[in-house]
C-alpha cells in the first residue's frame, strides 16, 4: 500500500473584500484564474498524490473549467472551519485506512504559492507532525487605548499551506466541532485540540493572499517576471 500526502485548496470563502462581482479565486491571473496557480503549484509537487478543490456549490462550473481529471471537488460550509472539515472527512477513509499520512491545507486566494515551499512544509510535517510558513514580523507593536506599549518579539505572519500528520488532524477537528469551535486557520484548531508540535517555516514574501484589489495587481506584476 502507498501512502501519500493530500493537499486541500480552500475556495469556498466569498472573498467580498475584493469588491469583484465574481468569488475572487476564479478571477483572471496573468491569463489564468486566480485559483489554477494554486493548484498548479501542488501539482508540481512529487510527494502530493491527491489534490482536493473546497468549493461552493454555485461555483461547480468555474471549478470544473480549472480542475483536471485528478482534482477531487468538495463542497465547502458556512466558515473556514466547517469547509476543512469537510475536506478531512471526504480524506477520512483514506486517513483511517493509512493511505494519506499528511494533509496540508492551503488558500486559493494564494496563487503565488511555490511549490519549493510546498516541499519545505510537507517535509517539516512528516518529520515533527505540523509546519506552518510564515514572515518574521518585526515591526509588530501591542498597542492599548490608542498607545504603543511594547514590541511583540518573535511574531510572525502566518500563511500557508499549513501541514499537519493526517490522523492528529482529522480527530482535532472531529473534536473541535463537538465543541463548537470555530478557528481562523488550521493552525489555530491544532493548537488548541492536538498536542502536535507545530514548527515555523520560513516563508516567501511573494506567497501573499489576495485580499484586495491591489493585491490582484501586485500579484499580476510578479507572475509576470
Ligand atoms: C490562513 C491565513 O492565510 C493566514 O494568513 C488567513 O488567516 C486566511 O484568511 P481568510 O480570511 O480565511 O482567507
Amino acid at each position: 500500500m502507498e501512502t501519500t500526502a493530500a493537499a486541500v485548496v480552500l475556495a469556498s470563502g466569498a472573498g467580498t473584500r475584493v469588491g469583484a462581482k465574481l468569488n475572487k479565486v476564479y478571477l483572471p491571473l496573468a491569463g489564468r484564474r486566480v485559483v489554477a496557480w494554486s493548484l498548479d503549484a501542488f501539482e508540481r509537487v512529487p510527494g502530493i498524490g491527491v489534490l482536493v478543490l473546497v468549493i461552493r456549490p454555485q461555483d461547480r462550473e468555474l471549478a470544473e473549467e480549472v480542475t483536471g481529471e485528478g482534482v477531487e471537488i468538495v463542497y465547502g460550509g458556512d466558515t473556514r472551519q466547517a469547509s476543512e472539515l469537510n475536506a478531512l472527512r471526504h480524506l477520512a477513509p483514506r486517513i483511517r485506512g493509512g493511505r494519506v499520512d499528511a494533509v496540508l491545507l492551503h488558500d486559493a486566494a494564494r496563487p503565488l504559492v511555490h511549490p519549493e515551499l510546498v516541499g519545505a512544509v510537507l517535509a517539516r510535517t512528516r518529520e515533527d507532525g505540523g509546519a506552518v510558513p510564515g514572515l518574521a514580523a518585526d515591526d509588530v507593536v501591542e498597542v492599548e487605548a490608542g498607545h504603543l506599549v511594547a514590541q511583540v518579539p518573535g511574531a510572525i505572519r502566518v500563511q500557508t499551506p499549513q501541514g499537519f500528520r493526517a490522523g492528529p488532524l482529522l480527530e482535532a477537528y472531529e473534536k473541535a466541532e463537538r465543541e463548537g469551535f470555530v478557528g481562523t486557520d488550521t493552525s489555530s484548531c491544532m493548537e488548541r485540540f492536538s498536542s502536535l508540535p507545530i514548527r515555523w517555516v520560513p516563508g516567501a514574501p511573494e506567497n501573499l493572499k489576495i485580499t484586495y484589489p491591489h493585491d490582484l495587481v501586485v500579484a499580476e506584476r510578479l507572475l509576470a517576471r
